[in-house]
Formats: structure tokens, C-alpha cells, sequence
């Protein structure tokens, strides 16, 4: 017998809709619920991450096109976000498993004290054997603090509860080394060991999704690259057949598997990578990447160019290679119009230019994650 597993599981709409109506996909539904209420009985924690609020929301209202406006796309959110729960807890609760809505926004894993909430309550959510059905709060998310899509939330949740397991359920079996919608001969990817192997086998990404769905591969290549990060073994596979999700967990090799990193990232760093909003970006020289990257050094003011955005000491930065290519995030020690007077200068003459002492790294290493 399996030890206890915790499992996230992301549905996207393009499987939880038929189509050609949009209508729902009922049996792939009664079928999910089937097989993650088993799963519970077994005794693993399970997390559902599901879409459809707006694809739903769409069906509803009779409306034949996703939405334009921000707007409007929440006020269909609104609507589809009820219908789906609804229909889920009819096929949870025949089931007997009690389900929990939980609608994140970005700012929740932004900021340190929601992040650590959002943990404890899904750890009393697991405690208490509930299966919680997650999505974004699309109806009241604001542009510039959203997700944006499900897969990088399902891969935030991942990490935030230490899972074992990310399953992306879509609407292809795996992932090809093209999209094979446009290439029919594009080859099929079983396991996927590190990320670089990705570029390596060349693989396209093609544009985003289906007319419903908003990520397409790109989000769930993304997705697998934070969750892996965090040491969670990660599956895309096909959203039609959820028996699967038992199958794979005892070994069978469907889908496409992305291997976890052995020494993944602690949880404070990828709080930092990925829960943290960058505010500003950093340009270096080679030299600094090479430090940062090669020896994990910190940061100093000597080795960045350009500075980019405006932000105060303490707040997160991307760190970018002087191609604009984003190697690291971090926290910084300078505001952003400190660090237009420091650029490019020793670490001994901070003092003297800004005119009072400060820390003499831009970012310490402890507070730099490498992406
Ligand atoms: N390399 C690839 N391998 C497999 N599918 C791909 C690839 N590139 C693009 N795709 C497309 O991504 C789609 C799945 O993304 P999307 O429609 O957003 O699904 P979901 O709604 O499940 O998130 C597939 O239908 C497929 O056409
Ligand atoms: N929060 C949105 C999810 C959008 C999204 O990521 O969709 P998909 O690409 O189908 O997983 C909704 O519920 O419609």
C-alpha cells in the first residue's frame, strides 16, 4: 500500500466542456469525482484546481465567444463560478466526500501572513478529509495582481502544500514536441527529466489555448517548472480518462511525466520566486550572473546596468541577464532610486554617495532564488 500521497489535480475547461456546445462535459465530470473521492478513501490528501467559471458562465448565459472586457469576463465568472460548484457538489456529495470552495487571488500568496493562512487552512481542509475546489477569485481579481491562468495557480498550490503530485488535465494526451493539432507528426514526450531537456528537444509551445481555456502548453510547461522546483513530481495527461490519475500514481507511464528536482527550492525561497509580485527589474553584466548564478554569491551594486521599474527596499525584483533573459528574483536592500545612484559602484563607496551607511549587498543571497 501507497503511503499517504498528496495530490493536486488542475482540470481545465477545454475538459470540462464539450467542444462544440460549451455544454458540460458530465461523465468526464462524474468520472473526476469518482476517481478523487477514491483516492481520498484511500487515505491521500487531494486538491482539485478546477476552470470553468468563465467558459461556464458563457454556456449560461447563452453567449457563443469568451468575453472581451475585463468586466464582463467577471460578471460571467460570477455566474459560471456558482453553476460549477453546484454541479460538483451534486457528484461529490452522491459520492459522500465533502468538498470546500476556495477562490485565491494573487494577493493572497503575495503577501507572507495570507501565503502562511492560505496553508493552514488547507491543511485544515486536508485534516478533516475535505477535497478543496480551487479557482481563481476571477470576480473581484484585478489586472495587474492575477494568476491569469489555472495551471500556474494548480503549480502555486502545489507548492504550497508540499504536494507529491500535480496532475494538468487537458484536453491533448501529453505533451508533443509540437502542438499536434497543427503538426501531426510531432512526437510524443513520456518523461521529462530536467527542464533544459525541453529546449534540447526543441519543443514548440504553439500560442495560447483553446477558444475557452487561456494557457495552451505554454502555462503548463510554466506550471511543471515551479512545481517540479518545489519537488513535486508533475503530470500533463489527458482530462477525458481521470481513471488515469490512479493508474499513473501506481507507475503506469501515461501523459508526460516531468521528473521533481532532488534538492528542490525551500519554501521561503519559492515564496519568494513565485508568491512575491515584482515590482522592478534588474539588468547585470556578466560577471554578476556568473556570480550569482555559478557561485551564489549576492548581489552587488558593482555588477547591475540598468535598473528598471520603481520600488522600495524590501520589495521583490526579477534579475535579468543583459539579454533581458530572467535568471533570478530577489529581495532588495535599496529602493529603486537608491539603486540609480549606486549602480555600477563599489560596495564601499554606497555609503559616501547615498550619504548614510546601508547593507552592503543589493541582494543577499539568502534573499536571491535562481529561476
Ligand atoms: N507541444 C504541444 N503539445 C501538446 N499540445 C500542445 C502543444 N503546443 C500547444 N498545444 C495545445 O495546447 C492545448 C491545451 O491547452 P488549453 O486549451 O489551454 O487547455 P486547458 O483548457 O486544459 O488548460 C492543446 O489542445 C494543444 O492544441
Ligand atoms: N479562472 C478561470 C480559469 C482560466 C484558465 O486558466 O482556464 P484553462 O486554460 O481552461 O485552465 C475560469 O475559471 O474560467
Amino acid at each position: 500500500m501507497l503511503r499517504t500521497q498528496t495530490i493536486v489535480v488542475k482540470i481545465g475547461t477545454s475538459s470540462l466542456t464539450q467542444s462544440q456546445t460549451g455544454l458540460l462535459a458530465l461523465s468526464t465530470i462524474a468520472t473526476l469525482a469518482e476517481t478523487l473521492s477514491h483516492l481520498r478513501r484511500q487515505g491521500h490528501r487531494v486538491i482539485l484546481v478546477s476552470s470553468g467559471a468563465v467558459g461556464i458562465g458563457c454556456a449560461r448565459l447563452g453567449l457563443t465567444e469568451r468575453p472581451r472586457t475585463m468586466a464582463m469576463k467577471q460578471a460571467v465568472a460570477a455566474v459560471g463560478q456558482g453553476r460549477l460548484m453546484r454541479v460538483y457538489d451534486d457528484f461529490f456529495t452522491t459520492l459522500q466526500q465533502p468538498i470546500a470552495q476556495v477562490l485565491l487571488t494573487r494577493s493572497d500568496v503575495g503577501e507572507r501572513s495570507r501565503y502562511v493562512n492560505a496553508y493552514n487552512t488547507f491543511q485544515a481542509l486536508l485534516e478533516i478529509g475535505v477535497i478543496p475546489i480551487v479557482n481563481e477569485n476571477d470576480t473581484v481579481a484585478v489586472q495587474e495582481l492575477k494568476f491569469g491562468d489555472n495551471d500556474t495557480l494548480s503549480a502555486l498550490v502545489a507548492s504550497l502544500v508540499e504536494a507529491d503530485w500535480l496532475f494538468l488535465l487537458t484536453d491533448v494526451d501529453r505533451l508533443y514536441s509540437a502542438d499536434p493539432r497543427s503538426f501531426p507528426d510531432a512526437q510524443p514526450i513520456a518523461l521529462v527529466t530536467h527542464m533544459e531537456q525541453l529546449a534540447q528537444l526543441q519543443v514548440q509551445v504553439g500560442s495560447p489555448g483553446s477558444q475557452w481555456g487561456t494557457g495552451g502548453m505554454v502555462t503548463k510547461i510554466a506550471a511543471a517548472r515551479i512545481a517540479t522546483a518545489a519537488g513535486v513530481r508533475t503530470v500533463i495527461t489527458e482530462g477525458r480518462f481521470p481513471h488515469n490519475i490512479e493508474k499513473i500514481i501506481q507507475g503506469e507511464p501515461l501523459g508526460t511525466q516531468f521528473a521533481p528536482q532532488l534538492q528542490p527550492t525551500n519554501a521561503r525561497k519559492r515564496w519568494i520566486a513565485y508568491g512575491l509580485i515584482p515590482t522592478g527589474k534588474l539588468y547585470l553584466d556578466d560577471g554578476a550572473v556568473k556570480a550569482i548564478c555559478q557561485q551564489g554569491k549576492s548581489l552587488l551594486a558593482a555588477g547591475i546596468t540598468t535598473i528598471e521599474g520603481e520600488f522600495d527596499s524590501q520589495d521583490a525584483v526579477q534579475i535579468c541577464d543583459r539579454f533581458g533573459k530572467e535568471v533570478a528574483r530577489g529581495i532588495v536592500n535599496y529602493s529603486s532610486s537608491e539603486l540609480q545612484n549606486i549602480r555600477g559602484r563599489h560596495s564601499r563607496e554606497i555609503a559616501t554617495i547615498l550619504g548614510y551607511a546601508g547593507a552592503a549587498n543589493i541582494i543577499h543571497r539568502d534573499n536571491l532564488v535562481l529561476i
